[in-house]
């Protein structure tokens, strides 16, 4: 692709975005830059993916084609302000922060501008990511085409309802965090039967991956794959028991409304 792309903030999500673009190679590494608060941050992203870097937001945003909003969300509004005399008019805005809406964009904005609103999740650092994708009226088909491939350049990505946009943190923005926690307390399981810790881990991510590999392509119903391995009175069903006594499900649910509600509450 033959385009420039921005990112104001290159920290956790962007470095994963980014990574997972340039091992890609849908763009070559000189079309992308970045541009961050800490000079430190700047170097090491500089050595590291071997792109441009810049000190100054309001020179990258008159430089690129697309660019990504990639700062907390409280920043929105100081960047915007910062940057927004500067955008040219064909310049999309790509958000991917939690709760900040189009509306609340374009209000900051203070003109009409091109905006995508996005969820990605940091595996798109192994091509694995999983992002959400909502926009205004006046994005054009061939510009959402275009964003649409770079977020399937480093996974999968779906269009949604803006008014489900809160929502998707709870279900794959953040939810690779759960799935970390559950990954170190299998290790944490195996470890307390005596299993070698790196074993452990191998052992632990691999299930899972394959566990979540299963579903995507064998399209089965989870609960077809889980009554699989729940042999008649054998010892997978003692565990499900387990889990189910603990509420394993409803504390999932749970977490998820929380993540949820939070997620709205940060661009407020
Ligand atoms: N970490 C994650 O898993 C995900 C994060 N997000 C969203 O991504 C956004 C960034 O989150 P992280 O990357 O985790 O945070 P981070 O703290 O790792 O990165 C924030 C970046 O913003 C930069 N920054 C701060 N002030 C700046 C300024 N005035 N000008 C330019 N850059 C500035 C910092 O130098 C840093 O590079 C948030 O809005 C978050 O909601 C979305 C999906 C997943
Ligand atoms: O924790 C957060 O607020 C961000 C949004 C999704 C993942 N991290």
């Amino acid at each position: 692709m033959d385009k420039k792309i921005g990112f104001i903030g290159c920290g956790k999500m962007a470095q994963a975005m980014i990574g997972g673009l340039i091992d890609s190679n849908l763009i070559e590494r000189n079309n992308i830059i970045v541009s961050a608060k800490s000079n430190e941050t700047l170097l090491k992203v500089k050595a590291l993916y071997e792109i441009q870097t810049l000190q100054n937001n309001v020179e990258l945003a008159t430089k690129v084609d697309y660019l990504f909003l990639a700062v907390k969300p409280d920043l929105y509004p100081t960047i915007i302000d910062e940057i927004k005399d500067s955008i040219s008019n064909h310049t999309v805005i790509i958000t991917i922060a939690a709760g900040i809406t189009l509306e609340g964009v374009e209000k900051s904005f203070g003109k009409e501008v091109k905006i995508i609103r996005t969820m990605p999740n940091t595996p798109s650092l192994v091509r694995e990511g999983m992002s959400a994708l909502c926009h205004n009226k006046i994005v054009t088909d061939s510009e959402l085409n275009e964003v649409m491939a770079i977020f399937n350049s480093f996974g999968k990505c779906e269009i949604v309802n803006e008014n489900l946009m809160d929502a998707i943190p709870a279900v794959s923005g953040s939810s690779p965090a759960y799935v970390y926690l559950m990954i170190e307390a299998l290790a944490d399981g195996a470890v307390l039967q005596g299993i070698p810790r790196k074993q452990a881990y191998n052992l632990a991510a691999q299930a899972v991956l394959g566990a979540a590999k299963m579903v995507l392509e064998t399209e089965l119903h989870p609960g077809e794959l889980k009554d699989q391995v729940c042999t008649p009175g054998g010892a997978t069903i003692e565990a499900i028991a387990e889990l189910e006594k603990q509420g394993f499900r409803s504390s999932i649910i749970a977490a998820m409304e929380r993540c949820t509600t939070k997620s709205s509450a940060l661009g407020k």
